[in-house]
């Protein structure tokens, strides 16, 4: 059965007239991304990690606060959060989302996972993301510590996402994002050189080269930490990466995006789904995923 639709002001048709403001940040958004598949929306995802990823029920076990997920706390709370050294670089995209949900009056953890579904769709082969609004604001800065790093093991990884709520699939699942991702802060030599050789593109390419490219050469100053050799001058490898494509609780996954566009397309739709909503009481939100626009 089709939603019934409503009639925002501006013309707009959605399922929910709750929705309508997402049309005027959606404007302000695509203005910051250009419309495009560039820096800002590439960063605009990766925020969309680091603001949820930072959730630890197992702290909460220590009596500890374990950090709200998806609450926009990196914004909220970014004095603290932006000086983890897990999220440099990611100072300009905090203020740029900042700027458009406070003139918008729409929370930050809201922002947070609307900009990255936005960029997400317009990257050439882009899935369109789902969008549940009404996180409410968070109350406290996320602690040190719950973002993975580069440099760390794969056992250290699943455990932090696990601990998350995420499986070592999803957590393979979500790394297609990496497919529309550069590197500027870990070999500060090459800013902006990609992970794959088509960093605009949201294709299997990156599953591929990881898994199976020669490491052949550090293409800047490196070896840093965090990184390892890469088949070519024009990509970087994060050590992660490389790592998780070839371990075996990780492999088979991996192999399998890699050789379906379909798969991993779908796969990252429904893992983002999940991960935008983590530390969030699903009961409070609602679905505004029809202002998400239709990947070209
Ligand atoms: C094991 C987990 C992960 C690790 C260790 C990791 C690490 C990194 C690092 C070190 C960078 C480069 C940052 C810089 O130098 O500017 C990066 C970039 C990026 N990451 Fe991840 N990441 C992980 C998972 C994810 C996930 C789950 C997402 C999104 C769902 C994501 C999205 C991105 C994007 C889009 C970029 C590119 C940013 C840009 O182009 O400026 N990453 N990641
Ligand atoms: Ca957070
Ligand atoms: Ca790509």
């Amino acid at each position: 059965a089709r939603a019934p639709r409503a009639t925002c002001s501006d013309g707009h048709t959605t399922s929910n007239l709750a929705c309508c403001i997402w049309f005027d940040v959606l404007s302000d958004i695509q203005d910051l991304f250009e419309n495009a598949c560039g820096d800002d929306a590439h960063d605009a995802l990766r925020l969309a990690f680091h603001d949820a990823i930072a959730f630890s029920p197992k702290l909460v076990a220590q009596q500890q606060f374990g950090g709200g997920g998806a609450d926009g706390s990196i914004i909220k709370f970014s004095s603290i959060e932006l000086n983890y050294s897990a999220n440099v670089g990611l100072d300009s995209i905090v203020n740029a989302e900042k700027e458009i949900a406070d003139n918008r009056g729409v929370s930050y953890g809201d922002m947070i996972q609307f900009a990255a579904a936005v960029s997400v769709g317009n990257c050439d082969g882009g899935p369109r993301l789902s969008f549940m609004a009404g996180r409410p604001n968070a109350t406290q800065a996320a602690p040190d510590g719950l973002v993975p790093q580069p440099f760390d093991s794969v056992s250290t990884i699943l455990a932090r996402v696990g601990d998350a709520g995420l499986s070592p699939d999803e957590m393979v699942e979500l790394l297609a994002s990496h497919s529309v991702g550069v590197q500027e802060d870990i070999d500060e030599s090459i800013p902006g050189t990609p992970f794959d050789l088509t960093p605009t593109v949201f294709d299997t390419k990156f599953y591929n080269d990881t898994q199976l490219g020669p490491q052949l050469i550090f293409p800047g100053d490196g070896p840093h930490q965090g990184e390892v050799k890469s088949p070519s001058l024009g990509q970087f490898r994060l050590q992660s990466d490389v790592a998780l494509s070839r371990d075996n609780r990780t492999a088979p996954h991996w192999l399998a995006l890699s050789l379906s566009q379909q798969l991993m397309a779908s796969r990252f739709a429904a893992s983002m789904a999940k991960m935008a909503l983590l530390g969030q009481n699903p009961g409070v939100l609602y679905d505004c995923s029809d202002v998400i626009p239709v990947p070209k």
